[in-house]
This record gives structure tokens, sequence and C-alpha cells, in this order.
């Protein structure tokens, strides 16, 4: 009698279909279906083909864009990206990436394509993200494309050039997190306010080391766009991925989008196969959380971290009502940043600027959640008269949608600016950012120190929250829009909403000792394979001045300002490291930042005190600053993990301690005594005859570094078993292989478009 299988949940399920080769320790090399790729994060990985000689192993599973740089404003005049991006370093990365998509043969849509977007709008618009998949991209928000039952997360740069040489990564499998949602949500609830009262509940570390399955009626009754909203975020959640099972929202929404697989037997082939895509009755979650629906108020933030949510009719809290003096010193900070006093009403906090858009909220719901609070404040209403409005759709055809259905005339008739597609202030890489001091509504996803600008405030709301804001010029609470009681909006007159149902676009419409590294035939890998352009990856032992950090959640925002993402390179950002720490935003002068003072300008440690360091972004540029300035080891209590691979990639090591023995190397990094790491012997050795303190790394992980290997060579030692997968792959789900665009924009199948495929844009 075959062994009964164990009952399996979503996450599970995918990942046994995607594995190439799994080693004894855990590691496994998995297949890639779908890589979307744009300008900040892939030069460097097509530099690293380039010196190696490598191709791009799946072009047909592979799609550009370029979002971060691109200018919003009207491109009327639009000749090519040369002549039209003004800012020289934000031009020659969309350049680079024009030119790499041509020398590697791969699709692009660019600035005249009105298919180009935001990545993680385009990929679901075209039916590139498809259930049952594994979906990347050198970008955190990848966890988005989990809304259709796939696992996608964000990677490093040296993971993109992994996945373009090899179409495989080099994973462990994460743990699995539930978090149920049931119940009803209140009128005025959207799918942001959700995800924002999930993260102020569970913190930005939440997750940590756990792929989240959305589960329960709510989800279940969200539209596709509504999943998206909430699979973006899980990464705020710390969480690796987040994803929804497949169903027939799912289904509705794919059916005939170009990329997705051809009604007929290709479709009903498919279907069937996502239709197996569920958690199994009796399945194991490591962690369950579980939220009632009706406890979910309109939410905002108040902070500098996406956890600190208050409901809009709550205050600013205040420091002395934390006794932890860390947590109190934390809350401090960001009140100080923000330019907030403790109990200030949340609604009495005015605004400079609303932005709407970016990959949570800048899809054709959201705008048209947002036309419906403008329109419901009266067909005179203007945005408030000291308030900057923008509305950025995510991609060309969101754009194209909203002004079919005539959104554009009542947002430009009430004040706001109508843009064009890209990733816009949500980050601020190219001109459209927060000045100093400016206080803005922001339907995006992050409200670090200087997201939006150097010293710009982010307040992280829902399309309909940041539309109410816009029209009274403060924060407010979007039900007041959808009362029946007279007007207390700021002057603001309001019509009556049919129905609250009708208001929320979200609910679905009617529509330790290392194991010998061993080969497929059991034979010892070579100690070093073929290296490809990183700098070297070796770490043995390091010995010098380690600089102590009291600060939890050090995001890579703050680790590397935006501004430094525009390189090409993977050196020079020395200076870079920590810089709106370093460098006083208003006058440009150095500050008393510890890294900037002797001796611990020379620091080879970070030694940081509080939990989660590098969480954030995926910017691999955040351990090719710390390498560059000098630092080899950041030990802290606990690690973002696309940071933790990034580091291991540069020969960076992230040692992972209990809270008390950071804070206890903290103690010697203060009086400026030498830490010496060192790997060989898994130990922290202290001056002063102090004992040493031990540590554990992941051994492969370990071996890699102190023999200094590439993973892409190593990974291309397996590529027979790749081949063996790629085979069975089209077997199976063929309607994976091969696309390219035809004469009518749908897709060429597998067999024609290696012939003929017809490249878009270039
Ligand atoms: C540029 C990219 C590395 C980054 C990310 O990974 O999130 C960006 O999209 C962001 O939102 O900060
Ligand atoms: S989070 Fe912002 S900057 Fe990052 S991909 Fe999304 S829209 Fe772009």
């Amino acid at each position: 009698m075959p062994a009964p299988v164990a009952p399996r949940t979503l996450y599970d399920k995918i990942w046994d279909d995607h594995v190439v080769n799994q080693q004894d320790d855990g590691n496994t090399l998995i297949y890639i279906d779908r890589h979307l790729v744009h300008e900040v994060t892939s030069p460097q990985a097509f530099e690293g083909l380039r010196n190696a000689g490598r191709p791009v192993r799946r072009p047909d599973c592979t799609l550009a864009t370029v979002d971060h740089n691109v200018p919003t404003t009207s491109r009327k005049n639009f000749k090519n990206v040369k002549s039209f991006i003004e800012e020289p370093e934000s031009r020659d990365q969309c350049a680079a990436l024009e030119d790499n998509v041509k020398e590697f043969g791969l699709t692009y849509f660019g600035m005249s394509d009105r298919r180009q977007g935001i990545v993680h709008i385009i990929g679901p618009e075209q039916g590139f993200t498809l259930p049952g998949t594994t979906c990347v991209c050198g970008d955190s928000h990848t966890s988005t494309h989990g809304a259709f039952g796939s696992i996608a997360f964000g990677i490093g740069t040296s993971e993109v050039e992994h996945v373009l040489a090899t179409q495989t990564l080099l994973q462990r499998k994460s743990k699995n997190m539930r978090i149920t949602v049931d119940g009803e949500l209140l009128d005025g609830v959207t799918s942001k306010d959700v995800i924002l009262h999930i993260i102020g509940t569970i913190g930005t570390a939440g997750g940590t080391g756990c792929v989240i399955e959305y589960a329960g009626s709510v989800f279940r009754g969200f539209s596709m766009e509504a999943r998206m909203s909430v699979c973006n975020m899980s990464i705020e959640a710390g969480a690796r991925a987040g994803m929804v099972a497949p169903d027939e929202v799912t289904f509705a929404y794919l059916r005939g989008r170009p990329l997705a697989p051809k009604a007929g037997e290709e479709w009903d082939r498919a279907e069937a196969y996502w239709r197996t895509l569920t958690s199994d009755e009796g399945a194991k979650f490591d962690i369950e959380v579980k939220i009632r629906a009706e406890d979910i108020i309109p939410s905002v933030t108040w902070g500098t971290s996406p956890q600190d949510v208050v409901p809009i009719t709550g205050s600013v809290p205040d420091p002395a009502s934390f006794t932890d003096p860390a947590k109190r010193a934390g809350v401090e900070r960001s009140l100080k940043y923000m330019g907030l006093e403790p109990n200030t009403r949340m609604e009495e906090i005015k605004v400079d600027k609303v932005f709407l858009g970016s990959c949570t909220n800048g899809r054709i719901e959201d705008l048209r959640s947002a036309a419906k609070v403008v329109i419901a404040a009266g067909p005179d209403a203007k945005v408030a008269s000291h308030v900057h409005a923008m509305i950025v759709p995510g991609s060309g055809l969101v754009k194209q949608q909203a002004e079919a259905e005539g959104l554009d005339v009542v947002f430009k008739r009430a004040g706001f600016e109508w843009r064009e597609a890209g990733c816009s202030m949500c980050l601020g890489m190219n001109p459209d950012q927060l000045a100093p001091g400016e206080r803005c509504a922001s339907t995006s996803n992050r409200n670090f120190e200087g997201r939006q600008g150097a010293g710009g405030r982010t307040h992280l709301v829902s399309p309909a929250m940041a539309a109410a804001a816009a029209m009274t010029g403060r924060l407010t609470d979007v039900r007041k829009f959808l009362s029946t009681s007279p007007a207390t909006t700021g002057g603001t007159t309001q019509l009556k909403i049919s129905s609250a149902l009708d208001f929320l676009t979200d609910r679905v419409e009617a529509s330790p000792a290392p194991q010998p590294l061993v080969d497929e035939a059991g034979a010892p890998l070579p100690e070093a394979a073929p290296t490809s352009t990183a700098g070297s990856n070796q770490f043995t032992i390091l010995k010098g001045i380690a600089a102590p950090l009291h600060i939890a959640n050090v995001d890579t925002d703050m680790i590397i300002p935006k501004q430094f993402l525009k390189t090409l390179k993977r050196t020079g950002l020395g200076n870079a490291l920590f810089h709106t720490l370093r460098t006083d935003p208003r006058t440009g002068e150095s500050t008393d930042f510890i890294l900037n003072r002797a001796p611990y300008d020379k620091s080879k440690i970070i030694v940081c005190t509080g939990a989660n360091f590098g969480c954030g972004s995926s910017r691999e540029h955040a351990p090719w600053s710390l390498c560059d300035f000098g630092i080899r080891c950041v030990i802290a209590p606990s690690f973002a993990e696309i940071f933790k691979t990034n580091s291991m990639q540069n020969g960076l090591l992230p040692i992972s301690l209990s809270e008390a023995e950071c804070k206890s190397l903290a103690e010697d990094a203060e009086a400026g005594l030498e830490l010496e790491v060192d790997l060989e012997k898994n130990e922290i050795r202290r001056e002063g005859g102090k004992p040493a303190v031990g540590f554990e790394i992941e051994a492969f992980r370990r071996h890699c570094l102190l023999n200094g290997l590439d993973d892409i060579g190593l990974t291309l030692q397996r590529v027979e078993a790749i081949e063996r997968f790629e085979q069975r792959r089209s077997e199976t789900w063929p309607w994976l292989d091969g696309f390219g665009y035809g004469k009518g924009g749908g897709k060429i199948p597998a067999s024609a478009a290696k012939k003929s495929v017809k490249r878009t844009d270039w």
C-alpha cells in the first residue's frame, strides 16, 4: 500500500512542484517560472552575465520594464529615453536596461509602450503572473504576485543574475504561517486597512522566516486587486511572501489576458491544476493568527515604521506610556522626525501632499475608490488649497482604463494632478519627491525616514483615505464621506453615497558540521567553482573596531537611501552608507552619527542591539555599501531574510545572537574594544579576557563563505537536473513555456515562439 500523503499547505504544494534538487541539509534548488526585471536592480546582474559569457537561460520566462526612475510628466513629446529623462543617472539606468534587453533578447515594455508600468502591476495585467508558479524580481514587493496563488518573492541583484543564468534559485524552505480574517468588514474599510491592521498587530518582524497564507471570508470576498494590495505588503510584515489560494475570482481575472493560457484545452488543463492549489484539511501551519474583520477601522500610520498603525479615530501615541526604555526612545525618535506631539488626534494632522499610486495601490480599483470619495465631496469640491495632490496610475493600461471611465476628469476637475505611470513618489527616484518637513498622505507601503524625500513625512493610508485627506487638507476618517449626517469634512459639501458597499471597490464586483557537497552522482564538488563578477565573497577571520547601533528595524532605505541606487556598479558606495544619518539633509554637513566619529569611522563590524536589521527593500546596495565602507560583519538579534542572503553573496557575515549577547558585545564596542569574528571556529573573541561568544551559521552558507564559492558556478554544475526539470515542466505545465507577443498582442505558443518571437518596444 502506498504511504498516505500528509496534508500539505498551498505553499508546500507549489514548493514541492518546483524542486530541481534537494540537498540533505535542506538547501534546495528550485525552478523559477516567472522573472520580472526592472532598471534599478538589474544592471550589475547583466554585467555579470556579460563578463562570464553567459546567456539568459529562459528569455521566454522573463519580462522587463522601466518603472522606478521614469518621470511621470506627460510623454506627448517622448522620442526616446536618452532625450526624455533629464536626470543623468536615471537616464543611464533606463538606457542600460534598454541596451541589456536588446543584447540578451528579452521582452521589454519601454516608455512608449502603453503596457509599461510598475513591474508588480504589469505582470498580473498581462497574465504573466499565474497560479502555481514561482515568481521573482529584484524587488521586495514581488510578494504582490502571491495573490494569484504563486510563491512570489523579492531577491537581490546577485540572485537576479543567478536566475537569468540558470532559471533557478538556491533556497531554504520557509515556515508556514496563516492569517485568517473572518467576518464582515465595516463600511469604509478596504484591503489596505486590513493589511495595515495586520502589520500593526503582528509587527514588521511578525512574519520573519514565513510565507503567509491569507485565509478566511474577507480575502475570499476580495477582488484580485484587493488581494494584490494585501500580498504586496507581506514584506512590511517581515514575511518572505504572501499568498491567497486561487479560486473563481482568480480564474475570472485571468481569462483572456494576453499571456494567460489560451481558452480551450490549454486553459482547461491549467484550471484543473490550479483547482488543486489549496491547503489540505489538517495541513500544518507553524504560526496561526486570527483576526476579526469587525475590529478593523480605517487605519493610518503615525510613525516611521509600517507597524506604527492606529485607527484614524485614534491619536499619536505618548512615549511616556511605554515602559520599555528602548521602545520609548524609538517612539520619541519617530515623533521628532514626524514633527508630531504626543496625544494629537490623527484627524487634526494637516497634510501638504497627497500621493495616490505605487504597486500597493496604483490599480484601477484604487483609482475608482478614490474617485468615489472625490465625487462624494460634491461637484464643485476642490482639493484643499494648501494641498498638492497627485495621482499616478500603476501602468499605462491602468491610466487608459481610468480615462475610458472618466476618472481622470473627476480628479483633474477637483485639482489633482493626473500623471504617467511609474513608481513616482513612493520612493522618489524620479523628480517626484517630498521637500524636507513636508507631510504626505500616501497610498504607498513604506513610511521610513526620508522614503519619499529627505526629511519628508509619510502617513500610509488607503486610496479612499488619501482622497479624503486631499479634499479636507488633513488626515480624515473616510467614513465621513459615507455619512448621512451633516458634513463634518472641513467645509466640504458632501453627497450621500447610495450604498456603503458600492463605495468599497475591494469587494468582488458582480463581475553546524558542514555537509560535504556532492554532485548528482555523489561525487564531491570542487572547492572553488568558476566565479561570476561579484567581488570576493570569502570570509574567514575578521578583527577590528565594532560600531554599536541601538536602533530596531534598521531598514535598507536607512542603510542606503534611494539616490544611491542609480549606480550601474557594485562599488563606490562607502560614502552612501547611512547617508541620511551621517549628513544633515538641510545643511549637508556631517553629523555626529557613530560612523562619523573616530574610532568608529574605521569600523569593520556593526553590533546592533535592535531586532530585524536590514528590513524593507531588497536592494543589494545595502551590503555593497557596508562592504565598501569596510564593514564585513553585522551582529544583531535578527535579520530580514533578503538582506541576509544579499550579505552572504558579498562576503558580509550576518550573525544572529540573543538580545542579551548583542547588548553585551555592544558594551565592548562602546568602550572602543576590538572584536575578532572567527567563522572557522564559529566564535567571537573579545579583548580583556572576556569569554568568547559562540554563533551558528547555516552549514552550506558557511562552507560557501569560508571557501569564497560562487552560487552560479555551483548551480551550473547541476545543469542536467535543470534540463530534466524543464522537460517535465513542459509536459506537465505546458502553458508556462515560451511567450512572445503576436500581431494582436496575444501570446505566441511555445513552438512558434521559438522560431519567431515578436519582441516588443525595441
Ligand atoms: C529598488 C528596489 C530594490 C526597492 C525594493 O526592493 O523594494 C524598491 O522597489 C523600493 O520600494 O524600495
Ligand atoms: S514599493 Fe514603490 S518603489 Fe518599490 S516597486 Fe513598489 S512602487 Fe516601486
